[in-house]
């Protein structure tokens, strides 16, 4: 809950929002006016709009202010689900990059044998080794070890402001069975749900998990998009129209908010088409996806603060804090990438553009 005596400043940051959303929606461009003949034939055609959004308004309006008032929390508590025995790296990029962001709390919820490693990357991860790999769990033993994992992430769910679930989490069936009944407890408890790398493979395989939530969002890359449109509209990717296909994935998915990577992201909850395309980096090396899904966490749980405080105004009802979040959240990467790649050129890793975080935030909102 928001203390009374940050909320003057919040309806202030809620306000502006709502300048902002007012002039953005009003100022859509049209660069799509054809619906395409086999999306149109199957859906019936629709105009579909899209617009560069004003990531870097967005971003400014929906970053808190540093408010001595607040404690330890309200600035955001997130969880990543992901880490086994081949990838570490991925869900310590998400989590630290909620930090360096600015949450205040960070947990991953990871396999026993990815722990360890995790946690000896940074002492500022809270890090639970509760989840298993099939090769760790005999056939009888499934049921109650579902049962008990599902007992331990129950403890903590409802704290948590935002799930990060995928990143870096491995595809073995019975851990994906223990993460299907984590996403329905969090949608039961109507936590936010960002789903990334693997947790794309689980859900689009599963669209249940998300169909109709609008608390979730899906950042699928090149791959993952194709999985994705293969599945729910049946065709192959066509990127003359991409604008209107991700329209009708959004929508096919019941307004789940889907966030396409790539030289451009684009950003569609079936309503709008959104697109951020500010200069990043040229650079392509793994965990940049990682970065992003964890500073969704972060953004869109912020504008979900900033709309509550005025959710009786009913001009605020049409605006979707998962958009904003994943609008700022892909300004706010492709400024650290594009700064990180400045200093270290050919050098550039992920953790390089982490440390830039906090940098570019500042460059746009700054902390005094
Ligand atoms: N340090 C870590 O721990 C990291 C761990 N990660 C974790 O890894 C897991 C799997 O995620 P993913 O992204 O590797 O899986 P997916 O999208 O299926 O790609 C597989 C293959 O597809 C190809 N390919 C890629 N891009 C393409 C393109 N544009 N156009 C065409 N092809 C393209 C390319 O194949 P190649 O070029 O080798 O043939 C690529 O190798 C997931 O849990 C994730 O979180 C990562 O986050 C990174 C950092
Ligand atoms: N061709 C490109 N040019 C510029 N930026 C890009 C390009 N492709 C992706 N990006 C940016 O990099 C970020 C990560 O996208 P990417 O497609 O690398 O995700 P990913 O494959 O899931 O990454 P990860 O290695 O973490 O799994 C996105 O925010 C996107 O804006
Ligand atoms: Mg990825």
């Amino acid at each position: 809950m928001l203390k009374t005596s940050s909320s003057s400043i919040l309806r202030r940051q809620n306000f502006l929002i709502r300048t902002l959303i007012g002039s953005h929606y009003n100022n859509q461009i049209h660069i799509i006016n054809k619906p395409v003949q086999k999306l149109s034939a199957q859906f019936g055609s629709m105009t579909t709009t899209t617009t560069e959004a004003d990531s870097e308004s967005i971003l400014r309006r929906i970053t808190p202010t540093l408010d001595p008032h607040r404690h330890k929390g309200q600035a955001g508590k997130v969880a990543v689900i992901g880490g086994c025995r081949e990838y570490t790296g991925a869900p310590y990029f998400a989590a630290i990059s909620a930090l360096k962001i600015g949450a205040d709390l960070s947990h991953v919820f990871c396999t026993k044998d990815a722990a360890p490693i995790i946690k000896s990357y940074s002492p500022e991860l809270i890090v639970h080794p509760i989840l298993k790999e099939s090769y760790s769990v005999r056939d009888e033993e499934r049921r109650s070890i579902l049962s008990k994992v599902l007992a331990e992430v129950a403890k903590w769910m409802e704290r948590f402001d935002c799930i990060v679930v995928g990143p870096g989490l491995g595809r073995d069936p019975f851990l994906l069975d223990c993460v299907s009944e984590i996403m329905k407890l969090a949608r039961r408890s109507n936590v936010p749900i960002v789903v990334d790398g693997d947790g794309l493979f689980l859900v689009t395989n599963n669209l249940d998990l998300v169909s109709g939530y609008h608390l979730a969002v899906l950042t699928p890359n090149v791959n993952e998009y194709k999985r994705l449109v293969q599945k729910v509209i049946g065709t192959e990717v066509n990127d003359q129209d991409a604008a209107e296909e991700l329209l009708y994935l959004a929508r096919g998915i019941g307004g789940t908010t889907v966030l396409r990577k790539g030289k451009s992201d684009l950003i569609s909850d079936g309503v709008t088409v959104n697109m951020v395309s500010i200069f990043g980096s040229p650079r392509r090396c793994g965990g940049q996806g990682d970065i992003l899904s964890g500073s969704v966490a972060v953004f869109s749980s912020w504008a979900r603060q900033c709309i509550s405080v005025a959710e009786s105004d009913s001009s605020t009802s049409r605006v979707n804090p998962m958009v904003l979040g994943c609008i700022a959240a892909s300004a706010l990467l492709r400024k650290a990438a594009s700064m990180a790649f400045q200093d270290k050129k050919r050098a550039t890793l992920t953790t390089d553009i982490i440390e830039y975080l906090g940098r570019s935030l500042e460059d746009i909102s700054p902390a005094s």
